[in-house]
C-alpha cells in the first residue's frame, strides 16, 4: 500500500481521494504497472526454467478492450470462454490466432464464429461439442486446432464452487471412466480436428501445489496414450490457471514456487516417459488482475446495534463485488483519505442492495467512519467487474488504469438511461 505525505491512499501514483473526486464511485482503479510486473513475473519462471511455454489471461476474471489490449502487449495469449470475450479480445486488435475458446455449452453461433476468425485453438470439453465443432469446420472447409478438457480427478483445496478439476464436474472429459481416452480416439479420426493438446484446470484461488502435481502425472499418461496408440501431433500440455492472490493476511500466495514446481513436475514425468517437453501453458486470470484492483466508494449511512454489530454502508455493493455473497470471500479495506489512521472499532460493510447478503466485509478493522471518508477494499482486480450485476438497477462502476500518476478512463460508468437502453414500453399502455 503507497500513502503520500498526505496521508492519501495512492494508486498507480495516483492519489485515491482526487480519484473518487474526479471519476465518481464507486470506481474500480487498477494499478497498470502491476498488471505489466505480474505477468513479467511469470515469464521470468518461464524463462529461468528454459522450457517452452504459453500464458494466456484467463479473460474471464476482467475483461475489456483495454485490459485485453495491455495483456496481449506483454506476451500473453486471451482465454475467453464465450462468443461476448471472444468478441471483447478481437475488438481491442488481439489477432485470433492468440486467442483460445473453453466453454462447457459453447452454442453453434459460438463455435461458428470462433472457427471463421481462424481462433488458435479451441479447448473441446465434452463428446457432444465434438461432434458439433467437426461438423461446422468441415463445413467451413477448416482444420481446427482443439485440445481436449479432462477432468483429471483432482480435488483443488479451495472453494466447492470454484473447485473444477474433481470427477463430479460439469467440466471435462472423466480421465477415470476413460471417456478422455475415447475423445481422443474420436479425434484421431475427425478430419477436420487437429488435437494438438491436453487441458485440466483444477479450481481457482489455490495455495497447494499438489494437486497441480497430481494433475501434471495423470494428464502426462493420457499424453502418452495420444502420442504413442493413437500417433495424435500432440505439443500442448496446458494446467490451467487458479493461482491463488493474497485478499488478507490469511493467505499467503507461492504463485512462482508453484509454478516452478509445475514446470519441475513436467519434466520429471515427460521425461520419465520419453516424451518431449511440450509446450506448457497456463491460463491465470486471477492472479494477473486480482491484486492490481482496488475499489473506491463513498461511505453513506451507519448505524451501531449495541452488543451486536456496527454497520456501515458504501454506494455500490454485490453488484460490482459479489464475491462474498457467492463464496464467503474475505477483504481487506481502509479509508483512502486517512489510509495509515489506526482502527477504532470493527465494522461491517454492507452494500446498498436490497439484500441481507449484501455485505462486502464482515467486522473489518476501521477507524470510526466520517461523512467524507472514501473506504478503498483491496484486490478486487478479478472477478468484481466481470461478474458485476444491475440488480436493483445500479449502473456498472467506472473503472480506471492508473500509471505512473496518470488514470485513463477504461470502461466509462454507465447511468440510469444506460439501464433502460434495452427496454420496451409497452405500445396499448
Ligand atoms: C478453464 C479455466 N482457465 C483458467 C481460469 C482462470 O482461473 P484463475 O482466475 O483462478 O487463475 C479458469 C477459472 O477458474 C478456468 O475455468
Ligand atoms: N468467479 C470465481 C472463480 C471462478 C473462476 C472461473 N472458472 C471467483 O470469483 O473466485
Amino acid at each position: 500500500m503507497q500513502i503520500g505525505d498526505n496521508h492519501h491512499l495512492y494508486i498507480g501514483g495516483c492519489d485515491a481521494v482526487e480519484l473518487a473526486k474526479s471519476y465518481g464511485t464507486p470506481l474500480i482503479v487498477y494499478d497498470e504497472k502491476l498488471i505489466r510486473t505480474t505477468i513479467q513475473a511469470f515469464h521470468e519462471v518461464f524463462r529461468r526454467a528454459g522450457v517452452p511455454y504459453q500464458i494466456s489471461y484467463a479473460s474471464k476474471a476482467f475483461c475489456t478492450m483495454a485490459m485485453c489490449q495491455l495483456v496481449y502487449q506483454e506476451g500473453c495469449g486471451i482465454d475467453v470462454v464465450s462468443g461476448g470475450e471472444l468478441y471483447t479480445a478481437l475488438e481491442s486488435g488481439v489477432p485470433a490466432s492468440a486467442i483460445h475458446l473453453h466453454g462447457n455449452n459453447k452454442t453453434p453461433d459460438e463455435l461458428g464464429f470462433a472457427v471463421d476468425v481462424g481462433i488458435g485453438a479451441i479447448i473441446v470439453d465434452n463428446f457432444f461439442e465434438i461432434a458439433l465443432l467437426q461438423d461446422i469446420a468441415a463445413k467451413s472447409n477448416r482444420i481446427v486446432d482443439v485440445l481436449i478438457r479432462v477432468a483429471p480427478g483432482v480435488e483443488a483445496h479451495t472453494h466447492e464452487f470454484i473447485a473444477t478439476g474433481g470427477q463430479d464436474s460439469k467440466f471435462g472429459f472423466d480421465l477415470a471412466s476413460d471417456q478422455a481416452h475415447m475423445a481422443l480416439r474420436q479425434l484421431a479420426d475427425a478430419e477436420n480436428l487437429r488435437c494438438v493438446g491436453l487441458h485440466s484446470h483444477i479450481g481457482s484461488q489455490i495455495f497447494d501445489v499438489d494437486g497441480f502435481v497430481v494433475a501434471v502425472e495423470r494428464l502426462a499418461d493420457l499424453y502418452q496414450y495420444g502420442v504413442r496408440e493413437l500417433d495424435l501431433p500432440l505439443t500442448v500440455l496446458n494446467v490451467g490457471g487458479g493461482f491463488g492472490i493474497r485478499y488478507t493476511d490469511e493467505d499467503a500466495p507461492p504463485v512462482a514456487e508453484t509454478l516452478s514446481a509445475i514446470i519441475a513436475a513436467t519434466r520429471q514425468t515427460f521425461e520419465a516417459r520419453e516424451l518431449d517437453f511440450p509446450t506448457l501453458w497456463i491460463e491465470p486470470g486471477r492472479s494477473i488482475a486480482g491484486p492490481a484492483g482496488t475499489t473506491l466508494y463513498q461511505i453513506g449511512s451507519q448505524k451501531r446495534i449495541p452488543g451486536i454489530r456496527n454497520y456501515l454502508a458504501v454506494d455500490g455493493g454485490m453488484t460490482d463485488n459479489p464475491r462474498l455473497a457467492l463464496y464467503g470471500a474475505k477483504y481487506h479495506a481502509v479509508y483512502a483519505n486517512r489510509a495509515d489512521a489506526e482502527p477504532e472499532d470493527t465494522w461491517s460493510v454492507a452494500g446498498k442492495c436490497c439484500e441481507s447478503g449484501d455485505m462486502l466485509i464482515w467486522d473489518a478493522e476501521l477507524p470510526n467512519p466520517k461523512p467524507d471518508d472514501i473506504l478503498a477494499v483491496f484486490a478486487t482486480g478479478a472477478y468484481n467487474y466481470s461478474m458485476a450485476s444491475h440488480y436493483n438497477r445500479i449502473p456498472k462502476p467506472a473503472v480506471v488504469f492508473a500509471r505512473d500518476g496518470v488514470a485513463t478512463v477504461v470502461v466509462e460508468r454507465e447511468t440510469w438511461s444506460d439501464l433502460i437502453r434495452k427496454d420496451r414500453r409497452l405500445a396499448d399502455l
